[in-house]
């Protein structure tokens, strides 16, 4: 396999304006500005090979959009090496985005006004996609998804989950190297996340395309990436594939249980009982994250019974959710 992004040592600091407080403050801003210098991405390397799928995680402000805003040629990075496809993205901008397609959340990029089939043409005519390879990729999206009854239907009149995927076929398309994908999933029902999951997988098998995705739902990781990269505060926290990972917290099982009354108050309850554990809390269960090197499962369940009505439980191993959370708070050693 060869190697499609190389990063080489990359910051990108922004100049910001250290604005001062008050109305006084704001007067002083306008006669003398006062700059500091906010380092986004501090120090990042890696190489991506092609056809891998890589989870771009980190908490909000880590410094993903800028990383792959560089990747994309948007930005310049203030000091080291980006390569995307032998390019360096911010002086060919043109050439790169022929190798890119690009997904950005809830923002699409089609023709609002116009069907989708128009906005796929136009995309034709705009990437000089030759009429064979486009008529064999709306074949092979025919084959991996409904597509015929989207093809006329203008973009502004679908459903958030018919965009979504709408915009995933036009990032593929012109059949680029790399697509970035930026929260694919957000706002979507259980049904349409899996769907879109399994486009993704399919359409990166197919055509070996690279894929990048930056996500907060762990569901779209596990089912999509080999491989995740983690970066908090600009730096790179971790790079390997997620069983590795998991691997470090092998004495970390989940204790989850459903108990009488409203869960999430409950859950408050529980974390004042059991400061220790990490306690968190959706519409069916409560987890507490149990180390089994200090702790038995059973002990725990034992000091709930105490003062809550256990009605279900369940172990399980520890999630990815869980995991990265502990590498935002404790990083790997
Ligand atoms: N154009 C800019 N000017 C000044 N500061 C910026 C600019 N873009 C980003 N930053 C700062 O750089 C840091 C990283 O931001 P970035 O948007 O890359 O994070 P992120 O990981 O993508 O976050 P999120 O998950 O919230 O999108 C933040 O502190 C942010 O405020």
């Amino acid at each position: 396999m060869s190697e499609i992004i190389k990063i080489k040592n990359v910051i990108k600091e922004f100049k910001v304006l250290n604005r001062r407080e008050g109305l006084k403050g704001s007067l002083k801003d306008l006669f003398s500005r006062d700059y500091k210098i906010v380092r986004a991405v501090d120090n990042i390397s890696m190489n991506i090979e092609q056809g891998e799928i890589v989870g771009y995680l980190g908490p909000n402000g880590a410094g993903k959009s800028t990383t792959i805003k560089m990747m994309t040629g948007v930005l310049e990075p203030t000091s080291g090496e980006i390569l995307v496809d032998g390019n360096i993205p911010y002086q060919n901008r043109t050439k790169n985005a022929q190798k890119i397609g690009v997904v950005f959340g809830q923002r699409s990029q089609l023709w609002w006004a116009l069907p989708l089939v128009e906005s796929f043409k136009l995309l034709k005519d705009i990437y000089q996609i030759p009429d064979a390879e486009y008529d064999g990729m709306l074949k092979l999206y025919q084959s991996l998804v409904d597509i015929g009854p989207l093809l006329h239907k203008a973009v502004r009149q679908m459903s958030l989950g018919q965009r979504t995927l709408s915009d995933i076929l036009a990032a593929f398309l012109h059949n680029p190297k790399i697509v970035f994908l930026d929260e694919p999933t957000i706002g979507l029902d259980v049904s349409m996340k899996a769907k879109i999951r399994t486009l993704i997988h399919a359409l990166n098998k197919e055509k070996k395309t690279t894929v990048i995705l930056t996500t907060h739902d762990m569901g779209d990781v596990d089912a999509l990436c080999q491989r995740i990269v983690i970066i908090d505060k600009g730096k790179m926290l971790y790079d390997n594939d997620i069983e590795h990972l998991k691997g470090f917290f092998g004495s970390y099982r989940t204790l989850k249980i459903r108990v009488e009354g409203d869960l999430k108050a409950q859950a408050d309850i529980i974390r004042r009982e059991v400061p220790d554990f990490s306690v968190s809390a959706d519409d069916e269960w409560i987890s507490v994250l149990v180390d089994e090197d200090k702790n038995k499962v059973i002990d725990v369940l034992g000091l709930l019974q105490k003062t809550h009505k256990i009605r279900d439980m369940q172990l399980e191993e520890i999630s990815t959710e869980e995991v990265i959370k502990k590498i935002y708070e404790e990083g790997v050693q």
